[in-house]
């Protein structure tokens, strides 16, 4: 807003151009004009806001109406003027009434002018008995006040309410009918004084109200206005004040006194500050700030995104157990939406780590945000809104997110990517063992049911990286069709069960059926290697198979407790999402027929149908075989 538009209505005479005069600082009444032309007052500057006060004088006279029918529908806020008996009646009976038939909607400042013989006791009379009555029959009043053009009484008063009315409003703030500070309000600023509450002990401090003022109001606060804050909530608020700090109690009351005492401009500098909107939600920007994201391109949380998450952490941590148990969370989720809807049908916290009571811990704190943010980065900039990332000076939101190289879909032969974060597919026959796998990952031995995606960290070259799991089961093969999951995946975990003989063709079939997963880099797995090793049933062995696409033997691997080698197996993962040319599928150039030909006579056992699906593998074998001579 540039301007606060105020016009200034009335019954003839009340001294609606004399009020403007006293503002405007024009000492000889006897000029005054019949109608002041349009007048514009810039801004003070040093001012918090930049807007403009102007100033629309009128007449009552029927030969204006439609002037002052225009200009009433153009105001910001009306200022209604009455100075007597008759225009006080005027009031109810004509003016309000006349601003509804308009259709208006703006806040009303009343007036009563020529007020300068009224001692204390008589304007309290009329406040009483005069205004009250009509606020609590006309909810467009938003406050009243008596004032005296001639004895310049509470004229820049007048006009400051009326500016203060559409700038700071206070009908989000304050319940008129109830007299109390509205819900959303109490809300909105319980999250400021958690949020302003560093070390978590429910008072705030001095050193916390003067971060809260520079933040605010650009201004520190001396000791001198702080014991003044906390003497004032004392007398109003008794267990406002603990210990020489302010306690949430105290904090609301403060602020309800404001808002009561006409000077809502402080607790709105308070809510904008933290980007509240005048209907006391968070504002748009601030949740979903602008940041450029390419297609293909991943978003990590940069270093600053960790430390406040690591903060956030040990602050919630009370018991510090080194875990976060349901109370802890709902605390520190207090004053969120709640747990972000991602979060919940990621079925958190069983997506991750969690110590023997089933709390998550502080890897799986910081694996699930990582996986989080992978996956929806956009849910992650608002919880740092929420959280208040940008409150204690750690920069912007934005700032907690970094953007990665793109994935290249076409050539993956980046020697190294420089990410922390990895998407795993993992597949593999019916009961080959893929759960178990995940199970054993996020380290549940419990009988708590895993779900088909988990994250956890991975340490290699004394580096914490994040590897997320994602079984795809026999149902969801379509997944690998989808040209978007398959850009998404960083490393492909393809399985067979080496205990069983028909387990091993569903992998070595799958690169045919979906020929981009060739595409992807690869690490083949045996599981149940703790029990006994039979042939497969397929017409190359698994070794065999690899070898030809130029990729290590099948890792084999046991989630049995005794033979546990997975640790090792999951840093595999990892290292080959992050350096995937060693990962991808390449057919030998220069290899023996013989292989070749091995090869080629077990893709074609399998017959038309797979050639005729495309098999680009199969395509470019026989290719090989056949043209590679020439
Ligand atoms: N006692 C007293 N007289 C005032 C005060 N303000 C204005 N007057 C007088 O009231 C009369 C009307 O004042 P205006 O300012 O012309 O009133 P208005 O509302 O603009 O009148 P119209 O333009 O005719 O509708 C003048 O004689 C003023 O001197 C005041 O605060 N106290
Ligand atoms: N001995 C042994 N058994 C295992 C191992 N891994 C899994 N199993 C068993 O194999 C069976 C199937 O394991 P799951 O992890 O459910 O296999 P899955 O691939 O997720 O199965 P589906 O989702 O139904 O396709 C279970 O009875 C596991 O206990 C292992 O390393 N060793
Ligand atoms: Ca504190
Ligand atoms: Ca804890």
């Amino acid at each position: 807003m540039k301007e606060v538009r105020v016009v200034i209505c009335g019954d003839q005479g009340v001294g609606k151009s004399s009020l403007i005069s006293a503002l405007i600082q024009e000492d000889n009444v006897t000029s005054i004009p019949k109608v002041f032309p349009i007048i514009s007052i810039p801004s003070n500057p040093d001012s918090n806001d930049d807007v403009s006060l102007v100033l629309v004088d009128t007449q009552s006279d029927s030969n204006e109406r439609e002037y002052l029918a225009a200009e009433i529908k153009k105001a910001n806020v009306i200022c209604l003027v009455y100075s007597d008996n008759y225009s006080y009646e005027r009031v109810s009976i004509f003016w309000l009434p006349y601003f509804r038939s308009l259709g208006v909607n703006v806040p009303i400042v009343l007036c009563e002018n020529k007020s300068e013989d009224l001692d204390n006791y008589q304007g309290l009379h009329t406040i009483e008995h005069e205004m009250i009555p009509l606020i609590n029959e006309f909810k467009e009043i938003e406050a009243c006040i008596l004032c005296s053009a001639l004895e310049k009484i509470n004229v820049n008063e007048l006009f400051y309410m009326c500016r203060a009315c559409v700038i700071y409003p206070i009908t989000p703030l304050w319940d008129a009918k109830e007299r109390t500070m509205r819900k959303a309000t109490i809300h909105a600023l319980s999250r400021i004084f958690f949020l302003i509450d560093k070390n978590n002990d429910d008072l705030l401090s001095v050193d916390e109200l003067n971060s809260l003022s520079e933040k605010c109001f650009s201004k520190n606060l001396s000791i001198e206005d702080a014991s003044e804050i906390l003497s004032k909530v004392k007398e109003i608020c008794p267990e406002g004040v603990y210990e020489g700090q302010l306690t949430l109690p105290g904090f609301l009351a403060y602020n309800r006194v404001q808002v009561e005492n006409g000077k809502q401009e402080s607790t709105w500098g308070i809510l904008r500050a933290f980007h509240y909107t005048d209907s006391l939600s968070l504002d748009d920007s601030y949740l979903s700030p602008k940041f450029e994201v390419a297609p293909g391109q991943i978003v990590e949380l940069s270093p600053k995104g960790y430390r406040f998450l690591v903060d956030l952490f040990y602050q919630f941590d009370r018991d510090n157990d080194g875990a976060l148990n349901n109370e802890e969370l709902s605390a520190l989720f207090r004053h969120t939406p709640g747990l972000p809807e991602i979060w919940v049908s990621s079925q958190f916290p069983n997506s991750t780590v969690l110590n023997e009571h089933g709390y998550v811990t502080y890897n799986g704190w910081l694996a699930q945000w990582s996986m989080i943010t992978l996956f929806d980065y956009k849910t992650t900039l608002a919880y740092l809104a929420y959280l208040g990332f940008d409150t204690d000076g750690r920069g912007h939101n934005t700032d907690a997110l970094k953007v990665m190289r793109k994935r290249v879909s076409q050539n993956r032969k980046v020697s190294k990517y420089d990410r922390n974060v990895f998407l795993c597919f993992v597949v593999g026959s019916k009961s080959c063992g893929k759960t178990a796998l995940l199970s054993s990952f996020i380290n549940n031995n419990t009988n708590r049911l895993t779900p088909n995606t988990v994250v956890n960290s991975v340490e290699f070259q004394s580096t914490q990286r994040y590897l997320v799991l994602s079984e795809i089961g026999e149902t969801d093969l379509d997944i690998l069709a989808e040209p978007k999951s398959l850009e998404a995946c960083d490393i492909l975990c393809l399985l067979y069960d080496s205990s069983n003989p028909n387990s091993f063709s569903f992998i070595a079939n799958l690169l045919n059926l979906y020929p981009d997963l060739q595409k992807i880099p690869c690490v083949f797995a045996a599981t149940k290697a703790d029990l006994d090793r039979q042939q497969q049933r397929y017409p190359v062995q698994p070794d065999e198979f690899t070898k030809q696409l130029g990729l290590p033997s099948p890792t084999h691997i046991s989630t049995a407790a005794i033979w546990n080698t997975s640790k090792e197996f999951f840093i595999q993962l990892a290292e080959s999402a992050q350096y995937p040319a060693s990962s991808i599928i390449r057919i030998p150039e220069e290899d023996s027929n013989k292989t070749n030909y091995q090869l080629v006579a077990a893709l074609t056992a399998f017959g038309a149908l797979l050639l005729s699906v495309g098999g680009s593998l199969t395509w470019k074998i026989i290719k090989h075989q056949y043209y590679s001579k020439k």
